[in-house]
Protein backbone atom coordinates (compact mmCIF):
# COMPACT_ATOMS: atom_id res chain seq x y z
CA UNK A 1 0.00 0.00 0.00
CA UNK A 2 1.06 3.41 -1.00
CA UNK A 3 1.05 6.58 0.36
CA UNK A 4 2.81 8.57 -1.97
CA UNK A 5 3.04 7.24 -6.42
CA UNK A 6 3.94 9.41 -9.28
CA UNK A 7 3.93 8.51 -12.41
CA UNK A 8 6.36 10.34 -15.03
CA UNK A 9 5.81 13.31 -13.24
CA UNK A 10 6.92 16.54 -15.24
CA UNK A 11 6.90 20.23 -14.63
CA UNK A 12 8.15 23.06 -17.13
CA UNK A 13 8.55 26.80 -16.19
CA UNK A 14 9.36 28.00 -19.80
CA UNK A 15 12.13 26.48 -20.92
CA UNK A 16 13.53 24.70 -17.60
CA UNK A 17 12.94 21.45 -16.67
CA UNK A 18 12.39 21.77 -12.51
CA UNK A 19 11.58 18.46 -12.52
CA UNK A 20 11.73 15.76 -15.51
CA UNK A 21 9.93 12.79 -15.73
CA UNK A 22 10.18 11.52 -12.25
CA UNK A 23 8.19 8.37 -11.15
CA UNK A 24 8.72 7.18 -7.86
CA UNK A 25 6.77 5.69 -4.54
CA UNK A 26 6.63 6.01 -0.57
CA UNK A 27 5.01 3.27 1.33
CA UNK A 28 2.59 3.57 3.85
CA UNK A 29 4.06 4.47 7.26
CA UNK A 30 7.72 5.53 5.79
CA UNK A 31 10.17 8.14 6.68
CA UNK A 32 11.13 8.90 2.83
CA UNK A 33 13.92 11.90 1.94
CA UNK A 34 14.76 13.59 -1.16
CA UNK A 35 18.03 14.97 -1.16
CA UNK A 36 19.97 17.00 -3.32
CA UNK A 37 21.00 20.29 -3.63
CA UNK A 38 19.38 24.23 -4.81
CA UNK A 39 17.94 23.54 -7.86
CA UNK A 40 17.53 20.33 -8.15
CA UNK A 41 13.65 20.13 -8.18
CA UNK A 42 12.91 19.35 -4.53
CA UNK A 43 10.62 22.08 -3.71
CA UNK A 44 8.74 22.18 -6.89
CA UNK A 45 8.24 18.16 -6.48
CA UNK A 46 6.71 18.85 -2.76
CA UNK A 47 4.44 21.95 -4.33
CA UNK A 48 3.22 19.48 -6.42
CA UNK A 49 2.34 16.99 -4.31
CA UNK A 50 0.89 18.97 -1.16
CA UNK A 51 -1.53 20.76 -4.81
CA UNK A 52 0.28 24.04 -4.82
CA UNK A 53 1.43 23.45 -8.02
CA UNK A 54 -0.22 21.80 -11.19
CA UNK A 55 1.89 19.33 -13.07
CA UNK A 56 2.80 20.03 -16.83
CA UNK A 57 2.23 16.68 -17.32
CA UNK A 58 2.17 13.28 -15.45
CA UNK A 59 0.75 11.86 -12.06
CA UNK A 60 0.73 12.26 -8.42
CA UNK A 61 -1.76 10.26 -6.41
CA UNK A 62 -1.70 11.13 -2.50
CA UNK A 63 -3.80 8.15 -0.16
CA UNK A 64 -5.57 7.29 -3.36
CA UNK A 65 -6.50 10.81 -4.19
CA UNK A 66 -4.94 12.57 -7.59
CA UNK A 67 -3.40 16.05 -7.04
CA UNK A 68 -5.09 17.21 -9.97
CA UNK A 69 -8.64 15.89 -10.10
CA UNK A 70 -8.93 16.00 -6.50
CA UNK A 71 -6.85 18.39 -5.06
CA UNK A 72 -9.67 19.04 -1.83
CA UNK A 73 -9.25 15.46 -0.94
CA UNK A 74 -5.38 15.25 -0.92
CA UNK A 75 -5.41 18.55 1.07
CA UNK A 76 -7.64 16.62 3.27
CA UNK A 77 -5.03 13.84 4.04
CA UNK A 78 -1.70 15.86 4.05
CA UNK A 79 -0.02 17.92 6.75
CA UNK A 80 2.86 20.52 4.72
CA UNK A 81 5.03 22.05 7.45
CA UNK A 82 6.69 24.89 4.77
CA UNK A 83 10.67 25.76 4.79
CA UNK A 84 10.13 29.52 5.99
CA UNK A 85 8.20 29.50 9.13
CA UNK A 86 4.81 30.69 9.31
CA UNK A 87 4.03 31.32 12.86
CA UNK A 88 2.90 34.66 13.92
CA UNK A 89 5.45 36.01 16.66
CA UNK A 90 3.25 38.29 18.23
CA UNK A 91 0.85 35.17 19.26
CA UNK A 92 1.53 32.95 21.82
CA UNK A 93 2.49 29.44 20.71
CA UNK A 94 -1.03 28.15 21.90
CA UNK A 95 -2.45 31.38 19.97
CA UNK A 96 -0.91 30.43 16.53
CA UNK A 97 -2.11 26.68 17.21
CA UNK A 98 -5.48 28.18 17.42
CA UNK A 99 -5.79 30.22 14.66
CA UNK A 100 -4.21 26.84 12.39
CA UNK A 101 -6.61 24.55 14.25
CA UNK A 102 -9.51 27.16 13.15
CA UNK A 103 -8.19 27.72 9.59
CA UNK A 104 -7.84 23.50 9.60
CA UNK A 105 -11.60 23.62 10.85
CA UNK A 106 -10.82 21.45 13.41
CA UNK A 107 -14.38 20.75 15.02
CA UNK A 108 -14.82 23.27 17.78
CA UNK A 109 -15.23 20.34 20.83
CA UNK A 110 -11.83 19.01 20.14
CA UNK A 111 -9.52 22.01 19.72
CA UNK A 112 -8.38 21.92 22.80
CA UNK A 113 -7.58 18.26 23.32
CA UNK A 114 -5.71 18.65 19.88
CA UNK A 115 -3.60 21.42 20.62
CA UNK A 116 -2.31 20.26 24.19
CA UNK A 117 -1.75 16.67 22.14
CA UNK A 118 0.53 18.29 19.83
CA UNK A 119 2.11 20.75 22.53
CA UNK A 120 3.33 18.05 24.64
CA UNK A 121 4.44 15.76 21.79
CA UNK A 122 6.62 18.55 20.79
CA UNK A 123 7.40 19.24 24.38
CA UNK A 124 6.17 22.88 24.13
CA UNK A 125 4.37 22.69 27.19
CA UNK A 126 5.79 25.06 29.44
CA UNK A 127 6.54 28.04 26.61
CA UNK A 128 2.88 27.73 25.60
CA UNK A 129 1.85 31.09 26.73
CA UNK A 130 4.70 32.82 26.03
CA UNK A 131 5.15 35.13 22.74
CA UNK A 132 6.52 33.10 19.54
CA UNK A 133 9.05 36.31 19.13
CA UNK A 134 10.93 34.89 22.97
CA UNK A 135 11.20 30.79 21.10
CA UNK A 136 14.50 29.65 19.73
CA UNK A 137 14.48 28.37 16.32
CA UNK A 138 14.47 25.26 17.18
CA UNK A 139 11.37 25.84 19.15
CA UNK A 140 10.08 27.77 16.49
CA UNK A 141 10.38 24.66 14.15
CA UNK A 142 8.57 22.83 16.36
CA UNK A 143 5.67 24.85 16.54
CA UNK A 144 6.00 25.04 12.75
CA UNK A 145 5.41 21.53 12.71
CA UNK A 146 2.89 21.54 15.76
CA UNK A 147 0.82 23.44 13.54
CA UNK A 148 0.98 20.59 10.65
CA UNK A 149 -0.42 17.86 12.71
CA UNK A 150 -3.38 19.20 14.28
CA UNK A 151 -5.72 17.86 11.80
CA UNK A 152 -3.65 14.74 12.10
CA UNK A 153 -3.12 14.55 8.32
CA UNK A 154 -1.64 10.82 6.97
CA UNK A 155 0.99 11.78 5.19
CA UNK A 156 3.19 14.76 6.44
CA UNK A 157 5.54 16.63 4.06
CA UNK A 158 8.53 18.39 5.64
CA UNK A 159 9.99 21.11 3.42
CA UNK A 160 13.84 21.00 4.52
CA UNK A 161 12.72 21.07 8.24
CA UNK A 162 16.29 21.88 9.79
CA UNK A 163 17.85 24.28 7.21
CA UNK A 164 19.46 27.41 9.10
CA UNK A 165 19.40 25.51 12.58
CA UNK A 166 22.48 24.36 14.26
CA UNK A 167 23.44 20.74 14.24
CA UNK A 168 22.45 20.53 18.08
CA UNK A 169 19.03 21.86 17.08
CA UNK A 170 18.76 19.72 13.89
CA UNK A 171 19.56 16.33 15.78
CA UNK A 172 16.56 17.21 18.56
CA UNK A 173 14.40 17.86 15.38
CA UNK A 174 14.95 14.40 14.03
CA UNK A 175 14.31 13.33 17.26
CA UNK A 176 10.72 14.74 17.39
CA UNK A 177 10.20 13.88 13.85
CA UNK A 178 10.44 10.01 14.68
CA UNK A 179 8.74 10.32 17.84
CA UNK A 180 5.94 12.12 15.44
CA UNK A 181 6.83 8.94 13.31
CA UNK A 182 5.93 6.39 15.90
CA UNK A 183 3.09 8.10 17.80
CA UNK A 184 0.75 8.66 14.81
CA UNK A 185 2.18 6.27 12.65
CA UNK A 186 2.51 8.58 9.76
CA UNK A 187 4.23 8.43 5.93
CA UNK A 188 6.57 11.56 6.28
CA UNK A 189 8.27 12.76 3.06
CA UNK A 190 11.02 15.45 3.75
CA UNK A 191 13.19 16.92 1.37
CA UNK A 192 17.18 17.94 2.48
CA UNK A 193 20.38 19.27 1.72
CA UNK A 194 21.79 17.53 4.58
CA UNK A 195 23.62 13.91 3.89
CA UNK A 196 23.27 13.39 7.99
CA UNK A 197 19.94 14.03 8.12
CA UNK A 198 18.69 11.54 5.15
CA UNK A 199 21.19 9.34 6.44
CA UNK A 200 19.60 9.42 9.80
CA UNK A 201 16.42 9.68 9.46
CA UNK A 202 14.82 8.48 6.46
CA UNK A 203 14.23 4.80 5.66
CA UNK A 204 14.63 4.96 2.13
CA UNK A 205 15.99 8.19 0.13
CA UNK A 206 15.58 9.41 -3.10
CA UNK A 207 18.74 12.02 -4.60
CA UNK A 208 17.53 14.31 -7.03
CA UNK A 209 19.91 16.31 -9.25
CA UNK A 210 18.38 18.42 -12.56
CA UNK A 211 15.17 17.20 -11.87
CA UNK A 212 15.97 13.71 -12.31
CA UNK A 213 15.80 11.18 -9.53
CA UNK A 214 19.30 9.61 -9.67
CA UNK A 215 19.02 6.51 -7.70
CA UNK A 216 16.35 5.18 -4.40
CA UNK A 217 17.48 3.17 -1.87
CA UNK A 218 17.70 3.07 1.66
CA UNK A 219 21.10 4.64 3.19
CA UNK A 220 22.25 1.51 4.09
CA UNK A 221 22.28 -0.51 0.47
CA UNK A 222 23.59 2.53 -1.23
CA UNK A 223 26.62 2.84 0.89
CA UNK A 224 27.10 -1.11 0.77
CA UNK A 225 26.64 -0.89 -2.68
CA UNK A 226 29.81 1.84 -3.15
CA UNK A 227 32.23 -0.69 -3.16
CA UNK A 228 34.79 -0.67 -0.09
CA UNK A 229 36.24 2.42 0.39
CA UNK A 230 37.11 6.23 -0.94
CA UNK A 231 39.63 7.85 -1.75
CA UNK A 232 39.52 11.67 -1.90
CA UNK A 233 42.96 13.27 -3.60
CA UNK A 234 43.62 17.23 -4.05
CA UNK A 235 46.02 17.44 -6.28
CA UNK A 236 48.04 20.46 -8.26
CA UNK A 237 46.21 20.93 -11.71
CA UNK A 238 48.20 21.35 -14.43
CA UNK A 239 49.20 20.06 -18.17
CA UNK A 240 49.32 16.09 -17.43
CA UNK A 241 46.18 16.21 -15.32
CA UNK A 242 44.28 14.05 -17.66
CA UNK A 243 47.16 11.71 -17.77
CA UNK A 244 47.17 11.46 -13.98
CA UNK A 245 43.66 10.64 -14.21
CA UNK A 246 43.91 7.86 -17.21
CA UNK A 247 46.51 6.70 -15.49
CA UNK A 248 44.44 6.12 -12.03
CA UNK A 249 41.82 4.49 -14.20
CA UNK A 250 44.09 1.52 -14.60
CA UNK A 251 45.17 0.81 -11.05
CA UNK A 252 43.14 -2.53 -10.21
CA UNK A 253 40.86 -2.18 -7.82
CA UNK A 254 40.01 1.60 -9.04
CA UNK A 255 36.29 1.02 -9.90
CA UNK A 256 35.46 4.78 -10.62
CA UNK A 257 36.62 8.13 -10.73
CA UNK A 258 34.76 11.42 -9.94
CA UNK A 259 36.24 14.84 -10.77
CA UNK A 260 35.55 17.47 -9.62
CA UNK A 261 38.23 20.47 -10.35
CA UNK A 262 41.45 19.54 -8.52
CA UNK A 263 39.79 17.17 -6.47
CA UNK A 264 39.49 13.67 -7.37
CA UNK A 265 37.17 10.99 -5.47
CA UNK A 266 38.07 7.53 -6.22
CA UNK A 267 36.28 4.75 -5.34
CA UNK A 268 38.68 1.14 -4.78
CA UNK A 269 37.71 -2.50 -3.55
CA UNK A 270 41.18 -2.26 -1.98
CA UNK A 271 42.47 1.12 -0.99
CA UNK A 272 45.43 0.80 0.95
CA UNK A 273 46.80 -1.43 -2.54
CA UNK A 274 45.61 1.53 -4.58
CA UNK A 275 47.72 4.63 -2.21
CA UNK A 276 50.83 3.85 -2.99
CA UNK A 277 50.41 3.02 -6.57
CA UNK A 278 48.69 6.72 -6.68
CA UNK A 279 51.63 7.84 -5.48
CA UNK A 280 53.87 6.27 -7.89
CA UNK A 281 51.86 7.89 -10.64
CA UNK A 282 52.21 10.95 -9.63
CA UNK A 283 55.87 10.74 -8.87
CA UNK A 284 56.40 9.79 -12.38
CA UNK A 285 54.28 12.73 -13.79
CA UNK A 286 55.42 15.52 -11.49
CA UNK A 287 52.19 15.64 -10.36
CA UNK A 288 51.96 17.40 -6.37
CA UNK A 289 49.32 15.55 -3.91
CA UNK A 290 47.78 18.18 -1.04
CA UNK A 291 46.34 15.68 0.04
CA UNK A 292 44.83 11.97 -0.04
CA UNK A 293 42.78 9.97 2.55
CA UNK A 294 41.33 6.81 2.99
CA UNK A 295 37.22 6.56 4.43
CA UNK A 296 34.67 4.62 4.09
CA UNK A 297 31.32 5.81 2.21
CA UNK A 298 28.94 7.83 3.32
CA UNK A 299 26.24 9.52 2.06
CA UNK A 300 27.68 12.34 0.98
CA UNK A 301 30.42 9.79 -1.58
CA UNK A 302 26.70 7.84 -2.70
CA UNK A 303 25.63 11.49 -3.94
CA UNK A 304 28.83 12.29 -5.94
CA UNK A 305 29.11 8.92 -7.10
CA UNK A 306 26.11 9.24 -8.76
CA UNK A 307 25.71 13.04 -9.79
CA UNK A 308 29.47 13.62 -10.38
CA UNK A 309 29.11 16.70 -7.63
CA UNK A 310 29.25 17.20 -3.95
CA UNK A 311 26.51 19.38 -2.67
CA UNK A 312 28.29 22.85 -2.06
CA UNK A 313 28.88 24.53 1.04
CA UNK A 314 26.39 27.16 0.06
CA UNK A 315 23.87 25.25 -0.90
CA UNK A 316 23.03 24.24 2.52
CA UNK A 317 22.67 27.79 4.05
CA UNK A 318 19.52 29.30 4.32
CA UNK A 319 18.35 31.60 1.61
CA UNK A 320 15.74 34.06 2.30
CA UNK A 321 15.97 35.44 -1.59
CA UNK A 322 14.83 31.97 -2.53
CA UNK A 323 12.22 31.96 -0.54
CA UNK A 324 10.68 35.01 -2.08
CA UNK A 325 11.53 33.45 -5.24
CA UNK A 326 9.54 30.66 -4.19
CA UNK A 327 6.18 32.38 -3.19
CA UNK A 328 6.51 34.33 -6.24
CA UNK A 329 6.08 31.22 -8.38
CA UNK A 330 3.08 30.05 -6.10
CA UNK A 331 1.07 33.33 -7.14
CA UNK A 332 2.34 32.94 -10.56
N1 LIG B 1 8.65 29.95 -11.34
C1 LIG B 1 9.79 29.51 -11.89
N2 LIG B 1 10.20 30.00 -13.07
C2 LIG B 1 11.33 29.56 -13.66
N3 LIG B 1 12.13 28.61 -13.15
C3 LIG B 1 11.79 28.08 -11.97
C4 LIG B 1 10.60 28.48 -11.28
N4 LIG B 1 10.53 27.76 -10.14
C5 LIG B 1 11.60 26.94 -10.11
N5 LIG B 1 12.35 27.13 -11.20
C6 LIG B 1 13.59 26.41 -11.55
O1 LIG B 1 13.36 25.02 -11.42
C7 LIG B 1 14.49 24.36 -10.89
C8 LIG B 1 14.11 23.56 -9.65
O2 LIG B 1 13.81 24.47 -8.57
P1 LIG B 1 13.34 23.97 -7.12
O3 LIG B 1 13.04 25.19 -6.30
O4 LIG B 1 12.31 22.95 -7.26
O5 LIG B 1 14.66 23.27 -6.59
P2 LIG B 1 15.02 22.83 -5.10
O6 LIG B 1 15.70 21.53 -5.21
O7 LIG B 1 13.82 22.85 -4.24
O8 LIG B 1 16.01 23.95 -4.61
P3 LIG B 1 15.91 24.87 -3.30
O9 LIG B 1 16.49 24.05 -2.22
O10 LIG B 1 16.73 26.04 -3.68
O11 LIG B 1 14.48 25.23 -3.07
C9 LIG B 1 15.53 25.43 -10.68
O12 LIG B 1 16.36 25.48 -11.81
C10 LIG B 1 14.71 26.69 -10.57
O13 LIG B 1 15.46 27.81 -10.96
Amino acid sequence: MYSIETQSLTKSFGDTIAVNDISFSVKKGEIFGFLGPNGAGKSTTMMILTTLLKPTSGKAIISGFDVSSNPKKVREHIGYVQQESTVDEYLTGRENLLLQAKLNHIPRNEINTRIDDVLELIELVDKQDQAVVTYSGGMRKRLDIAGGLLHRPKVLFLDEPTVGLDIQTRRKIWEYIKKIHTEFDMTIFVSTHYMEEADQLCDRVGIIDGGKIQVIDSPENMKNAMGNEVISIVIDEGEKHETFISKIREIEFVKKINEDGSKLTLFASNGTEVIPKIFQISSELEIKIKSISLTQPTLDDVFISYTGHEIKGDDAGYNRKREHAKMKRLRA
